[in-house]
């Protein structure tokens, strides 16, 4: 976000917009502001990184926020938690997952098999 000028601007969408959120839904956690040291987006593409090995996020939580449209800019692609079996592939641009980012979570970027998939991605320290 640095890079492409929307550092602040992602600061502020986070206190106004997530931070309420955070604070139904992972009751006990606050910090004012939230912190949020890796915010940033991935491209996904057959020939360049169509997927993103199994992992943890160095979170707290992670937001992922999808910035453009399944089945018009890509097929495939998506998030998998893979201790649940549980995958979110139909993403509408705009719409986001939260979810928590170590231990529990533990999460594949699905492949995406034709265009390129972008989503914006920020770790949470709340
Ligand atoms: O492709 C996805 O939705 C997962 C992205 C992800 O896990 C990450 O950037 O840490
Ligand atoms: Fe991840």
């Amino acid at each position: 976000m640095n890079q492409i000028g929307f550092e602040q601007h992602w600061l502020y969408f986070l206190r106004e917009y997530i931070r309420p959120v955070q604070e139904k839904v992972f009751t006990g956690y606050f910090h004012d502001p939230p912190k949020a040291l890796m915010n940033f987006v991935v491209r996904y593409r057959p020939d360049e990184q169509p997927f993103l090995r199994p992992h943890h996020d160095s979170s707290t939580y992670t937001v992922n926020i999808a910035l453009n449209r399944p089945h018009i800019d890509y097929e495939g692609g998506g998030c998998r938690f893979i201790r649940y079996n549980c995958s979110i592939r139909e993403m509408r641009m705009g719409w986001s997952l939260i979810h928590p980012g170590r231990l529990t979570h533990y999460h594949e970027g699905l492949t995406v098999e034709k265009g390129t998939r972008y989503i914006m991605v920020s770790f949470v320290d709340p």
